[in-house]
């Protein structure tokens, strides 16, 4: 497949059963649910993503062949070893199942849960990955538009490699096509989507702040007691380092943060940007220049 040429799937209209073997689920999305799976042929895991496919247009259950066919493209448009990768597409009547790559050390989320932050270096190593996976994306002008810890998975179980999974919210950035009333998460949400602003690559960008905010600290920066609340921080951009958790923070890291939750998409740091950041990709003495 050619550098940025999406690899076309023909959604094979076969039985998934004949080919495969289902095991235990993994994971669930709104119309969709994650299970492992075994190719008979080599006795090799996968995860299949078996997502719900609409009976009508006018239907409110599942999705539509359009919202699928969008994943499937972004999918077979990207190959990065920070996002999780598609192999094969079926479908049937009821459902289209997508194979993908079995990313099995669980959600950086559980991770952080069981640690409750992680030290400065740990946390620059797992942005390093979301960076160049995001950036990957951002050079296909694609946006994920869902980042957040739950979408961010462990390659295995005593592993710190990470991929991006999850792009059901994801879209391809068309020259003078607006996007905008999509909606993630709340608490990972930009401004511009709490706005119905038009979105952009620097919408992901916001999230890697807030992400960046929650490693560090543990806690989440706009969370209020219910949905409004937090759209309203969110909104009003009201952050702060207060949090004692902040007490040992570096500045360079806050300025990293900092340079992420920035109200106006244009002032806030690119990928680029982060991937040179002195906290991110420090200047050693002999590099220093003079
Ligand atoms: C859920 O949507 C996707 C999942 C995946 C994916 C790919 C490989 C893979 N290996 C393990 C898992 C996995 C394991 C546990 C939970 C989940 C997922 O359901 N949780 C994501 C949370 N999201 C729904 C907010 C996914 N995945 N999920 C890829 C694209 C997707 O759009």
């Amino acid at each position: 497949m050619k550098h940025g040429q999406s690899m076309e799937f023909n959604f094979k209209q076969d039985n998934f059963e004949e080919f495969y073997h289902i095991g235990e689920p993994i994971g669930s999305g709104q119309f969709a649910v994650v299970r492992k799976c075994k190719l008979k042929e080599t006795n090799v895991e996968y995860a299949a993503k078996f997502i719900k496919r609409k009976r009508t247009k006018s239907s409110r259950r599942g999705l539509s062949i359009e919202d699928i066919q969008r994943e499937v493209s972004i999918l077979s448009a990207i190959d990065h070893e920070n996002i999780v990768k598609l192999y094969d597409v079926y479908e049937n009547k009821s459902e289209v199942i997508l194979v993908l790559e079995l990313v099995c050390g669980g959600e950086l989320f559980q991770f952080l849960a069981e640690r409750e932050k992680v030290n400065e270096d740990e946390a620059v190593e797992f942005l390093k990955q979301i960076l160049e996976g995001v950036r990957h994306l951002h050079e296909h002008s694609i946006v994920h538009l869902d980042l957040k810890p739950e979408n961010l998975m462990l390659l295995g179980q005593n592993s710190t490699r990470l991929k991006i999974i999850d792009f059901g919210l994801s879209r391809k950035l068309d020259e003078g096509v607006e996007v905008k009333d999509i909606t993630g998460t709340p608490e990972f949400v930009a401004p511009e989507i709490v706005n119905y602003d038009p979105l952009c690559t620097a919408t992901d960008m916001w999230s890697i702040g807030v992400i960046t905010y929650i490693l560090l600290s543990g806690c989440s920066p706009f969370l209020g007691d219910d949905k409004q609340e937090t759209l309203a921080n969110i909104s009003a951009v009201d952050f702060s380092f207060d949090c004692e958790d902040f007490a040992n923070t570096s500045l360079l890291a806050k300025n990293f943060i900092q340079g992420l939750l920035l109200r106006n998409p244009n002032e806030r740091a690119t990928v680029y940007d982060c991937l040179r950041h002195p906290w991110i990709r420090p200047v050693k003495e002999s590099q220093a220049q003079c």
